[in-house]
């Protein structure tokens, strides 16, 4: 549709697509067609500049550019930017490179415009491009994209912006003008009438009876959906903080000897991170426990199964995460494990097809406890305990969606720790304590831990702070301040008004007339941000090219 419909490769464009459906192709093939049929670009400068949320999708889309140009009768470099990594060798490399594409991370690409010699690399940029667009230009990376676009030529001096997602929630259309110009192309493949996931993933969810049978319920789930797909059985199983999915990922080595278990979430080493992700690319079967560092975008071939454990940070992010299967063309099957306090999620998320699992799990998880409960025996103390501090700081933050007190929370925390094997919960540093706002709450043990490790750098687990852009997505998930601030659809910007009684945190549903987009006539708008009339539906647009 782009490289048809699109007016012009250097056209200016919001693009939607469903995941898995070559997105990435799709903004590469016109930006380098336009830079090689444009004027000649003076040596070393960059000509398209990409950003994306994460590492390792910017790592991604740098292979699959450097794929593309291969094929080219004269070699374009294709140098990446993101965190994780050394600065000063990249930076080096950057500046006396030709970085004629650079894909990077909105933090260590700020970090690079710090210095006069890297922005002079951009004196002569032809495009922009925003992959994953919306959560670009929400709360968590909006003032490092709007930091990046003050160090770089301004609009008018002609660079061509480019907007990609799967999700274009309707608040996107209002900030997209700080990339796109008035009269930019608005292309999508997804029919409004449809449900926003990929049409060939059965989804379902299974509510938890009780705490205690958390991790249960996850292995007798697993273990069935195994059962049914014995060959090549690829999953991906998303966790909602990162020390959550560590215990995971610990407990499931010792519970699936069959499986190589994997693990990709924050408090990883970028080395680490980087490896492990080309290793599961390659795998024809495995256990991925991940948090939402690959929730978006990542291209991880036939993984047949993506679970979740607790909520998502929205409607989109469970869009995108179930988006993990199913990918060009391929079959997934998503099921998603909710506790008894956020069973909401299905029920304010209507327009998609998540129906309950067809199978009764109790039975199962019956049969697997006493397993689980001897394998969580060979789980060290210290993962288990930052396990449970990490799910206090990530649920404390959404106690009313929950509709928890924090006494609720505790019992609810001490009843996961429970399921660990903890014969009592573990003690949590009394500063903590104080910094969750959990002082004088009831069933807590709180003491002072004089941890071996050395402090972390930067943010502590479930207690972030202001995030540092790459970890935006990370910190949206498990710290509610974040997901809370991002959460700008309270119908004050013209969005079709939420059930407001959701729409603080803890899986936001759907937005109703998520894509902003206008009634599919030509002309609603001139201005490219305004608004035309606004229909309803999630994400889904009419299957038209509207030139705005
Ligand atoms: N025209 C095509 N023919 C065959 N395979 C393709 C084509 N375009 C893309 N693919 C493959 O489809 C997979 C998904 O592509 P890509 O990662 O670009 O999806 P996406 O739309 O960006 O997904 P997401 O929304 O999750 O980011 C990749 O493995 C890619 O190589």
């Amino acid at each position: 549709k782009v490289l048809t419909e699109l007016p012009s490769s250097s056209s200016e464009c919001l693009v939607q697509a469903k995941t898995g459906t070559g997105k990435t192709i799709a903004f590469l093939l016109p930006a380098l067609q336009a830079l090689l049929s444009g004027k000649p670009l003076p040596s070393g400068q960059v000509g398209i500049l990409i950003l994306s949320p994460t590492r390792e999708l910017a790592l991604q889309i740098a292979k699959e550019c450097d794929q593309i140009t291969a094929s080219l009768p004269q070699r374009l470099e294709c140098h990446t930017a993101f965190g994780g990594t050394a600065r000063a060798s990249n930076l080096k490399k950057f500046l006396h490179g030709k970085p004629t594409v650079l894909v990077a991370t909105p933090g260590r690409l700020n970090d690079y415009l710090t210095e006069e010699s890297a922005r002079g690399k951009f004196q002569d940029i032809r495009t922009l491009i925003l992959d994953e667009a919306d959560t670009m230009l929400e709360q968590g990376f909006l003032l490092a994209i709007k930091d990046i676009l003050k160090k770089l030529p301004p609009k008018k001096a002609g660079w061509q912006g480019m907007c990609f997602s799967a999700t274009i929630p309707a608040k996107v259309t209002d900030v997209v003008k700080i990339v796109l110009n008035p009269g930019y192309t608005h292309l999508s493949t997804v029919d409004q009438s449809e449900p926003p996931t990929v049409a060939n993933v059965p989804q379902y969810f299974i509510t938890i009876p009780r705490m205690m049978d958390t991790f249960n319920a996850l292995f007798a789930l697993i273990k069935l959906e195994y059962a049914h797909n014995p060959t090549e059985f690829k999953a991906i199983v998303f966790g909602t903080t990162a020390n959550g999915v560590a215990l995971l990922a610990a407990l499931f080595t010792k519970l699936m000897p069959e499986f190589k278990v994997y693990q990709l979430q924050s408090r990883l080493s970028q080395s680490v991170r980087t490896r492990t992700t080309d290793e599961f690319k390659a795998a024809s079967s495995g256990l991925m426990f991940a948090s939402d560092v690959i929730g978006r975008g990542m291209d991880f071939p036939n993984v047949g199964h993506v679970f979740q454990l607790g909520l998502p940070a929205s409607g989109e992010q469970y869009v995108h995460r179930v988006g993990r299967t199913a990918r060009a063309g391929n079959d997934g099957r998503a099921v998603i494990l909710l506790n008894e306090n956020e069973s909401y999620f299905p029920r304010i998320n209507k327009l998609l097809p998540i129906n309950p699992y067809p199978t009764d799990l109790a039975p199962h998880i019956s049969s697997v406890s006493a397993e689980v409960s001897v394998a969580f025996e060979s789980v060290d103390e210290v993962t288990k305990s930052k396990a449970y501090q990490a799910f206090l700081g990530f649920n404390k933050t959404f106690l009313k969606n929950l509709r928890l007190d924090t006494p609720g929370l505790v019992r609810m925390a001490n009843e996961y720790a429970n399921a660990m094997g903890c014969p009592e919960p573990p003690m949590v540093d009394k500063k903590v304590v104080g910094k969750m706002g959990l002082k004088g709450v009831m069933g807590l043990r709180v003491g002072t831990i004089e941890r071996d490790e050395p402090p972390r750098q930067g943010p502590r687990q479930g207690l972030r702070q202001g995030p540092r852009p790459e970890r935006a997505i990370e910190n949206a998930v498990t710290n509610g301040k974040e997901r809370w601030s991002t959460n700008g659809r309270n119908g004050s910007n013209g969005d079709a008004p939420l059930n407001n009684r959701w729409t603080r945190a803890g899986g936001q549903p759907l937005g109703n007339g998520t894509n902003g987009r206008n009634s599919g006539n030509t002309n609603t708008t001139r201005n490219g941000g305004g608004r035309g009339k606004r229909r309803g539906g999630a994400g889904g647009v009419d299957d038209r090219a509207t030139k705005r």
